[in-house]
C-alpha cells in the first residue's frame, strides 16, 4: 500500500491540492486500489508555523513515503525574508535532499484547446514535447554572494556543474527519447558559458551509446523562438536548470495556460510530483486556480512510483474527455462569463473517472 506525502504549501497549492487527492481516491476506489497519505508544511505556510520554509519533520518525513505530490510554494508575504528563510529556498532544499536531479515537463497540446493559445492551431495541432531539466545544479545551487563596492554593491551568483551532473540527466534524457521519436535537442549557451561547453562535449560524448537517437545542440535563445515558430520540431528537451525553468514556463502557453503542465523529478529513491506553476497569489482564495497540472502530475506518479499505468491513463483519458465536452477553466476560458471553478473542474474529472468505469462494466457485460 503506497504512502504519499503531501505538501500543500501556498497560495493556490492547497486549492488545487484538495482536487488532487480527490482525483487519487476516485481512481484508487475505481482499480481498488489503497494509497495511504500524510500532509506535512512546507514553503511559507511552514515558515509562519516553525520558522524555516522546510521543516525537519518534513524532509524527515519525505523520505519514508513512496512519493511525494507537492502544491505550489510562496508569496508576496514573504518576500521580505531573507534568501535562506524564504519559500522557494524550502522547495529547492527538498529537491536537493532527495536527489532528484531529472524534473520531467512535459508540454502535449490538447486537440480541444487549440484555440485557446494566441497561436495558430496549425503550429499546435500534434505538440508533443518533453523537456529533461536538471535539477538540483547549477546557478541555483552555486555559492552566492553579496559584497559592498566603491559605488554600491556586487552580488555573485555561481553556476558550476559537474561532469557526472550533467552526464546523469543527459542519460535520462537520450533514455526517454529512444522511447519516444528518438530526437533529443540539447539546450546551451555554449558560445558563451564554460558550464555549457561542458554539458555540450558530455552529450557528444554520450552520444554514441544510444545510436537509435538523433541529437542535435540547440542555443538557448534560438529554442525560446523555435519553440514559438514551429514547436513540433522537438521531441525531448534536455537542458541545465535555470534554462528549463524558463523553456518550460514557455513552452506551457502551447498547452494554452501554465495551469496545465505537471511535472515528475525523478532519479532518487522516492520521487516528487508537482505542477509547474507557482502559488499564483494573484487569484489565491477565488476558487478559480486551473488544477490540471497537479491532476496530471498525480498521473504521472502512479505511472512513474508506483508502475499503475492504466490507472495513470485513467486521470489522463478523464481529464482530455472534460475538455472535449467543452468545459473550460477560467485561464482557459475565451468566454470569461462560463467556466468552471477548481472544485467543479476536479468534480467533473471524478464523474469521469467514475463513468469511464461505467463504460467499462457495460462493455464487460456485453460480451457476456
Ligand atoms: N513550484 C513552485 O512552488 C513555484 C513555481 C513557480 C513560482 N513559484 C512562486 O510562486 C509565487 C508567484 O510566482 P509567479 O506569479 O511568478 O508565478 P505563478 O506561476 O504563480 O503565476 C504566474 C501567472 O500564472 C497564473 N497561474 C499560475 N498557476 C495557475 C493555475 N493553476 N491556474 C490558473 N492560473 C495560474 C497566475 O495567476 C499568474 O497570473 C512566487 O513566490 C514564486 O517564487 C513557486
Ligand atoms: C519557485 C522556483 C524555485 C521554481 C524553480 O525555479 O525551480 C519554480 O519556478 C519551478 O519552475 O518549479
Ligand atoms: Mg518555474
Amino acid at each position: 500500500m503506497p504512502k504519499i506525502a503531501l505538501l500543500p504549501g501556498d497560495g493556490i497549492g492547497p486549492e488545487i491540492m484538495k482536487e488532487a487527492v480527490k482525483v487519487l481516491e476516485a481512481v484508487s476506489e475505481r482499480f481498488q486500489r489503497t494509497c495511504t497519505y500524510e500532509v506535512l508544511p512546507i514553503g511559507g505556510e511552514a515558515i509562519d508555523r516553525y520558522g524555516d520554509p522546510l521543516p525537519e519533520e518534513t524532509l524527515l518525513g519525505v523520505k519514508c513515503v513512496d512519493a511525494v505530490l507537492l502544491g505550489a510554494v510562496g508569496g508576496p508575504k514573504w518576500d521580505k525574508e531573507p534568501a535562506h528563510r524564504r519559500p522557494e529556498s524550502g522547495l529547492l532544499r527538498l529537491r536537493k535532499g532527495l536527489g532528484v536531479y531529472a524534473n520531467l515537463r512535459p508540454i502535449v497540446a490538447c486537440d480541444s484547446l487549440l484555440n485557446v493559445s494566441t497561436l495558430k492551431p496549425e503550429i499546435l495541432r500534434g505538440v508533443d514535447i518533453l523537456i529533461v531539466r536538471e535539477l538540483t545544479g547549477g546557478i541555483y545551487f552555486g555559492a552566492k554572494e553579496r559584497h559592498a563596492v566603491e559605488d554600491g554593491e556586487q552580488a555573485t551568483d555561481m553556476l558550476v556543474y559537474e561532469t557526472k551532473e550533467i552526464e546523469r540527466v543527459v542519460r535520462t534524457a537520450f533514455h526517454l527519447a529512444s522511447q519516444r521519436r528518438g530526437r533529443l535537442a540539447s539546450v546551451d549557451k555554449a558560445n558563451v558559458l564554460e558550464s555549457s561547453r561542458l554539458w555540450r562535449e558530455t552529450v557528444n560524448r554520450i552520444a554514441p551509446e544510444y545510436p537509435d537517437v538523433k541529437v542535435e545542440h540547440v542555443l538557448v535563445d534560438n529554442c525560446a523562438m523555435q519553440l514559438i515558430r514551429n514547436p513540433r520540431q522537438f521531441d525531448v528537451i534536455v537542458t541545465e536548470n535555470m534554462f528549463g525553468d524558463i523553456l518550460s514556463d514557455e513552452a506551457a502557453m502551447l498547452t494554452g495556460s501554465i495551469g496545465m503542465l505537471p511535472s515528475a523529478s525523478l532519479g532518487a529513491e522516492v520521487d516528487l510530483y508537482e505542477p509547474i506553476h507557482g502559488s499564483a497569489p494573484d487569484i489565491a482564495g477565488k476558487g478559480i486556480a486551473n488544477p490540471v497540472g497537479i491532476i496530471l502530475s498525480v498521473a504521472m506518479m502512479l505511472r512513474h512510483s508506483f508502475g499503475w499505468e492504466d490507472e495513470a491513463q485513467a486521470i489522463e483519458h478523464a481529464v482530455n474527455h472534460v475538455f472535449q465536452e467543452g468545459y473550460r477553466t477560467k485561464d482557459l476560458a475565451s468566454d470569461s462569463s462560463y467556466f468552471l471553478h477548481t472544485e467543479e473542474f476536479g468534480n467533473k474529472v471524478v464523474e469521469e473517472i467514475v463513468n469511464f468505469e461505467m463504460d467499462f462494466l457495460f462493455r464487460r457485460y456485453a460480451t457476456i
